[in-house]
C-alpha cells in the first residue's frame, strides 16, 4: 500500500503568517492535484512533506515512515521538483544527472550510466544530452527536472507549479510524462491551474488561506455543484450590483462581454441560464469568500 496521510498539520511563520491551518489529507497512489490560489500554502505544504521545513504541529505518515521525524528515510524515496528549479547553465544534462545520481547513492558508474540514459530517453531529452542546461527551453528544463526527481525510483514525487511558463505543446508533453509516472507512484502536483488537475488527477484537494476547503475525486466534486451554477452576460458597470446580490464565483471576458457565473441552489432570476459545471466552477465556488474576487 502506498499512501501519504497528513493529519492536523499547522505552520505559522515567524512574521505571524499562518500558512497551514490544521491540514488533513489522505493522498493515495496516482496523480493527486493540490489546487489553490497564490499564497494558499501549497509550497509550504510541499516543502514540509519534502522534509525541507518544520511544521509546528500535526503529523505526516508515508506508509510506515513518520515523515516529520524520519527525514533521511523520506529523502531516500522522495523525488522533488521545486517551484524554483535552478540549473547549472554550463553543465550538460548528462553530466548533471550523473552527478545527482552519485549524490543519491548510485556508486557503480555502469549502473549510473544506464540509469541516466534511461531517464534521458524517458523525458525525451536523449538527443540533447550533451547540450548545456543553459541552452534548454522552459519545457526542456522542466523535463530535466522530472528526470532528476526520478533518480532512485522514488515512491513519492512532488512537483510544485510545474507548468507555469510552458507553451501549450511543452505543457502537453509534460502532462503525458507525469501521468505515465503516476501509474505506480504517489505524485503530488501543486498548481493554481485548474486545467492541469482536470486533465491529470484522479484525486485532489483545494487549499485556500492555509485551509483545505475541499477534497476528493474531481468528478464527485463537480457533481456536488452540478445544477447550482448559473450564468449570464452583464454590463461591466452592473457587475458590482450582481456581486452584491449574488454569490458571483467568476467573471469571464468573452468577445469583450462580461460573462458571470453565480453559485445558487435555485435559478437566481429568469435572465440566468444553467451552466454545465466543471472543475473551475468547483474551484471558484470553494475559494470565493476565502479570497479576493477572482477574474479569469
Ligand atoms: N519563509 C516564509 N516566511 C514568511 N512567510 C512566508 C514564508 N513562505 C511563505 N510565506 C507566506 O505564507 C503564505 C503561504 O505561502 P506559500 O508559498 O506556501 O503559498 P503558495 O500556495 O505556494 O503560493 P504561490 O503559488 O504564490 O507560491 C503566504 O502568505 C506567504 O507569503
Amino acid at each position: 500500500m502506498n499512501e501519504l496521510v497528513i493529519s492536523n498539520l499547522s505552520k505559522t511563520y515567524s512574521n505571524g503568517v499562518q500558512a497551514l491551518k490544521n491540514v488533513s489529507l489522505t493522498i493515495p497512489r496516482g496523480m493527486f492535484g493540490l489546487l489553490g490560489p497564490n499564497g494558499a500554502g501549497k509550497s509550504s505544504l510541499m516543502r514540509t512533506i519534502a522534509t525541507l521545513q518544520e511544521a509546528d504541529s500535526g503529523s505526516i505518515r508515508l506508509n510506515t515512515i513518520d515523515v516529520l521525524r524520519q527525514k533521511e528515510d523520506v529523502r531516500k524515496i522522495l523525488g522533488y521538483l521545486p517551484q524554483e528549479f535552478g540549473v547549472y547553465p554550463k553543465i550538460s544534462a548528462e553530466t548533471m544527472l550523473d552527478h545527482i545520481a552519485t549524490l543519491k547513492g548510485i556508486r557503480n558508474s555502469n549502473e549510473r550510466k544506464e540509469v541516466v540514459e534511461a531517464l534521458l530517453q524517458k523525458v525525451n531529452l536523449y538527443q540533447f544530452r550533451k547540450k548545456n542546461l543553459g541552452t534548454f527551453s522552459g519545457g526542456m528544463k522542466q523535463r530535466f527536472g522530472i528526470a532528476q526527481a526520478l533518480i532512485g525510483n522514488p515512491k513519492l514525487i512532488i512537483v510544485d507549479e510545474p507548468t507555469a511558463g510552458l507553451d501549450p505543446a511543452e505543457r502537453n508533453r509534460f502532462h503525458n510524462l507525469l501521468s505515465e509516472i503516476g501509474l505506480n507512484t504517489i505524485v503530488i502536483l501543486s498548481t493554481h491551474i485548474v486545467e492541469d488537475v482536470t486533465n491529470l488527477c484522479s484525486s485532489m484537494a483545494i487549499i485556500c488561506m492555509g485551509e483545505v476547503v475541499a477534497q476528493g475525486n474531481p468528478n464527485t466534486l463537480v457533481a456536488s455543484v452540478q445544477g447550482k451554477i448559473w450564468k449570464r452576460v452583464v454590463n461591466k458597470e452592473e457587475l458590482p450590483l450582481y456581486q452584491k446580490e449574488y454569490q458571483v464565483i467568476s467573471t469571464h471576458l468573452k468577445a469583450g462581454l462580461t460573462n458571470i457565473h453565480v453559485y445558487s441552489d435555485d435559478l437566481p432570476d429568469s435572465t440566468f441560464e444553467p451552466v454545465d459545471a466543471d472543475l473551475e466552477d468547483v474551484y471558484f465556488t470553494k475559494i470565493t469568500g476565502n479570497a479576493d474576487a477572482v477574474a479569469v
